[in-house]
């Protein structure tokens, strides 16, 4: 599934809250490299001149839930009004009356830093209040902080339970890099390891054995594989306790059929330090007692460069050596220009993140690379298969070959006949649907008839709120299947909430009528959905069920394929409550896992599940985007223009 940018959004007057990663260093109030925030310029930008009001949220180090002015954004907030060439507000706040005058101050087109996230202590816990909050200033979230994607924090990921969260250009090209590295990467594929750490690459090694043909290890890592092959590594950086893991990585390897190249020679010295006595050593010749390994040997860099030189793919984290010193920059510097020059050739490139992206910086050479990522944590999580909160709360487009997508306007008592008249004339011109999802509308039955003539010859289609089971007789005030087919209508809502709860039908009812709408072929719009004390009391799972399976009672599957559900929470319809994308999200996900326990799996996949509750243009996007919800079946929106604005939100984010 494909995530939804900030391109599929329409930005004109809208208050968009941008989370970036501006976590930079700084030093005595300098910013030491503005890279991260370079890059997300371009979004930026891109939403400025689409007439957004852009809010910005930012982490910056780990102050510990309160303010710490050394944490603080202003530094950032200055040189991003330089590098923009535009006024950007700060507030030196994070919530309050004082950030709120900021916003509704803010005009299209300009920039309003907030302060450091970090300073809420919330922040990092993914307080939903906080979240809430947040949420409560703007129409929409862009999600652009890849750096923070492995972090599930109340500005990045619990944002998106409120308002819809699209993903912005820089992370959409970080998505698209790593993917590639991660799916289909062409090979050669060569993964180049180093830093500090084994401890930290762990889980990234042991995905990338299921993939990568070679890997290379230097850095400090190498002496504790070095050291489980019994090799002498002197006073080298070695995990002790992590010798076991690396002899496991290495017969893994060799199970595998992937070459891991450890290094022959190391440049080695006494101490960590500018200017000191330093020489080569071949590994197998051993590292005496007291001089420890600070970057690979000339033979390692020939030896990498080869292996290096027919590479399709190319991954790297983490330095060969000591780069911040000249003396031990050698080998990272190599490296790094071989993987330029391959890069040269057609093979992809990848830089993940931290140090190997500020080696790449400190020789010149980040511009050659494919791709330098701005997330070390995250672009590792990433290549190690995790799935990232900061990606998954992100929205995403809709399929179209899983199932049908509809939106549906439940118009309830309303509208006379020349009302509905002229309502649906009106939508008929702005409504075209190209077969992407299908738009119905469901008028009282006195205006079906007119509704259905004015539509015929457009892609609207008309659907009735009720029927009975009966096809003739003594049932006054009741309508047949009979009569609705008669007039050309397709669809029929049954069991709404209102139907269940003023009018008191049963199940055993809606079962009834269930039967009856499938055998005659219309497609039934079967509403299920829990009332506000049964979802306090946490019963909202059991009601759904109940009322799912009493419906579908003694139906099988193949008379069951055209039923559509619509899950209406009681609480939210009419009530201006709706559930938050997160909360429908759930039921409709309960709801396709019971279909595949009472059917199939594919039944379940094919099945049209339906939000209805206050769905507002405003509200619309978060909820559609998500992976379950199939479209909506609207109340009161379905009677004004919104229903319009409903069905463009449906099409700027259906694949
Ligand atoms: N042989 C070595 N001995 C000690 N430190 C090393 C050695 N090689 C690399 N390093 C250090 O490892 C650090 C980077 O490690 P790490 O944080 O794991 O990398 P990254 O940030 O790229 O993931 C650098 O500061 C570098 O100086
Ligand atoms: O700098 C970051 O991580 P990174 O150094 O792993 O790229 C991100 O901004 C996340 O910061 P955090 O690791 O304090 O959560």
């Amino acid at each position: 599934m494909e995530k939804l940018t900030i391109k599929d959004v329409d930005l004109k007057g809208k208050k968009v809250i941008m989370r970036v990663d501006f976590n930079v260093p700084i030093k005595d109030g300098k910013i030491t490299d503005e890279t991260r925030i370079v890059a997300a310029l371009d979004t930026i930008q891109y939403a400025l001149d689409k007439g957004a009001k852009v809010i910005l949220l930012s982490h910056l180090g780990r102050p510990k839930g309160e303010k710490d002015p050394q944490f603080s954004l202003k530094p950032v907030a200055d040189r991003l009004g330089e590098l923009l060439n535009n006024k950007v507000y700060f507030v030196d706040e994070t919530r309050g009356p004082k950030v709120e005058e900021a916003v509704s101050e803010l005009k299209e087109g300009e920039v309003l830093v907030l302060e450091n996230t970090r300073f809420e202590k919330g922040e990092t816990k993914n307080d939903p209040e906080l979240a809430k909050y947040w949420a409560s200033l703007a129409d929409l979230h862009v999600n652009d902080a890849f750096g923070t994607a492995h972090r599930a924090h109340a500005s990045n990921v619990g944002i998106a339970d409120y308002i819809p969260s699209v993903a912005g250009f820089l992370m959409e090209k970080e998505i698209e890099f790593l993917q590639k590295a991660v799916e289909n990467p062409e090979k050669p594929y060569v993964v180049i390891l180093g830093g500090a750490k084994v401890s930290d690459k762990i889980g990234v090694i042991n995905n990338l054995l299921n993939k990568a043909d070679k890997i290379l290890i230097g850095g400090a890592m190498m002496f504790t594989f070095l050291k489980a092959l019994d090799k002498k590594v002197g006073s080298s950086l070695v995990e002790e306790d992590k010798l076991d893991v690396a002899k496991e990585i290495l017969e893994n390897a060799k199970a595998k059929g992937v070459e891991i190249v450890l290094p022959i020679d190391a440049v080695i010295a006494q101490k960590i330090e500018a200017g000191v006595e330093k020489k080569t050593v071949k590994i197998d010749d051993g590292i005496p007692e007291g001089w420890m390994g600070l970057d690979i040997g000339l033979e390692t860099v020939s030896l990498f460069k080869e292996k290096i030189s027919d590479s399709k793919t190319i991954v790297w984290n983490g330095p060969m050596g000591v780069f911040e010193i000249d003396d031990f920059a050698f080998g990272t510097e190599e490296v790094a220009k071989a993987i330029a020059e391959v890069t040269k050739k057609g093979c992809i490139s990848i830089i993940g993140g931290g140090d190997s992206a500020a080696a790449a910086e400190k020789f010149g050479l980040a511009s050659e690379f494919s791709h330098v990522s701005t997330g070390g944590g995250a672009s590792l999580e990433f290549l190690e298969g995790i799935e990232l909160p900061g990606i998954s709360s992100i929205s995403e487009k809709k399929n179209l070959n899983e199932r049908i997508f509809i939106l549906a306007g439940n118009w309830k008592m309303n509208k006379t006949n020349a009302e509905a008249a002229e309502f649906v004339s009106k939508l008929i011109g702005q409504i075209k649907t190209q077969d992407k999802f299908e738009v119905i509308v469901c008028p009282p039955f006195t205006a079906l008839e007119k509704v259905r003539d004015i539509t015929s010859t457009s892609s609207i289609k008309v659907g009735a709120q009720n029927v009975y089971y009966e096809d003739k007789g003594a049932y006054t005030g009741e309508i047949s299947v009979n009569m609705l087919k008669d007039i050309g209508v397709e669809y029929v809502i049954l069991g709404h909430s209102e139907r269940r709860h003023i009018f008191q039908e049963s199940d055993e009812l809606i079962n009834k009528k269930l039967k009856k709408v499938l055998a005659s072929g219309l497609k039934p719009i079967l509403c299920v959905g829990e009332q506000l004390e049964e979802r306090e009391k946490g019963l909202t799972f059991n009601v759904v069920e109940r009322q799912i399976k009493e419906a579908l009672y003694g139906l099988t599957e193949e008379e069951s394929k055209k039923i559509i559900i619509a899950y209406e929470p009681v609480w939210a319809i009419g009530t201006g409550k709706v559930a938050t994308p997160n909360q429908a999200q759930e039921v409709h996900k309960f709801i396709r896992d019971l279909l595949k326990d009472i059917f199939n799996e594919e039944f379940a996949k094919k099945t049209t599940i339906l939000y209805g509750g206050s769905i507002k243009p405003n509200n619309y996007l978060g909820l559609f985007g998500k992976p379950d919800i199939d479209g909506g079946l609207v109340g009161g929106a379905s009677l004004t223009q919104e229903f319009v604005e409903l069905a463009n939100i449906m099409k700027s984010i259906i694949e």
